[in-house]
């Protein structure tokens, strides 16, 4: 159980945390937006808390931007399907094995406009807020959703925050730029 925790949780923010740093080296202008908003709640003298975050709309906009192009688990945990069960006309029978494909609704053309474009101003309304949008499902849905979300959620901005308080994140001059291709 512990060794599944372990590994179920390191990979993931792992991953998260290396997306959302090379997101903001390939991206100056969004990284100097982070940090704008960080420095406006945050005293230079103190460490980002979750509470400061939360008055941060673009930089937690940031970091569902990078939940959602980073798909760090695009297809989760196949499930079975218990009993036979009917949604919107489909009869899907029990026994039934369920893939769901989180990759294919974050990067849904018709839905998101220009899914591969790393935008963080989508999730931030006409007043300047924060507006979390559902279709970003990293952690997955119902009753099997991920249990490491509390845990995520406080330590990759807070992570973030306190790195881009202190650091300014920059491609190696002279050197081809880091890519976001795997
Ligand atoms: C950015 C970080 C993370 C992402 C994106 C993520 C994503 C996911 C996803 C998509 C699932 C499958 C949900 C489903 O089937 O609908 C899952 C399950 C799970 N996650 Fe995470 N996870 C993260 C962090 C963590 C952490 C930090 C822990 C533990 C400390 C953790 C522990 C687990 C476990 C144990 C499950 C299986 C739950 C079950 O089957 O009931 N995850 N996670």
């Amino acid at each position: 159980m512990l060794s599944d925790l372990l590994q179920t949780g390191t990979t993931t923010t792992n991953g998260t945390l290396n997306y959302g740093l090379l997101f903001l080296t390939l991206n100056p202008d969004i990284q100097k937006k982070c940090q704008a908003d960080i420095d406006a709640i945050v005293l230079k003298h103190l460490t980002p808390t979750l509470e400061d975050v939360e008055k941060m709309p673009y930089f937690q906009a940031f970091v569902l931007e990078t939940h959602r192009l980073g798909n760090i688990v695009p297809n989760p945990i196949p499930r079975t399907c218990p009993k036979d069960w009917r949604i919107r006309g489909y009869t899907i029978p029990k026994g039934s094995i369920i893939f769901s494909n989180h990759y294919s609704v974050h990067m849904d053309k018709e839905y998101w406009g220009d899914p591969e474009v790393f935008r963080p101003d989508r999730f931030i309304n006409e007043k300047g807020e924060f507006v979390l949008d559902k279709r970003v499902c990293h952690f997955g849905f119902g009753k099997r959703i991920c249990i490491g979300i509390t845990l995520s959620n406080a330590v990759i901005p807070i992570f973030i925050a306190t790195l881009l308080q202190n650091f300014n994140l920059s491609c190696v001059p002279g050197q081809k730029p880091p890519t976001t291709e795997t």
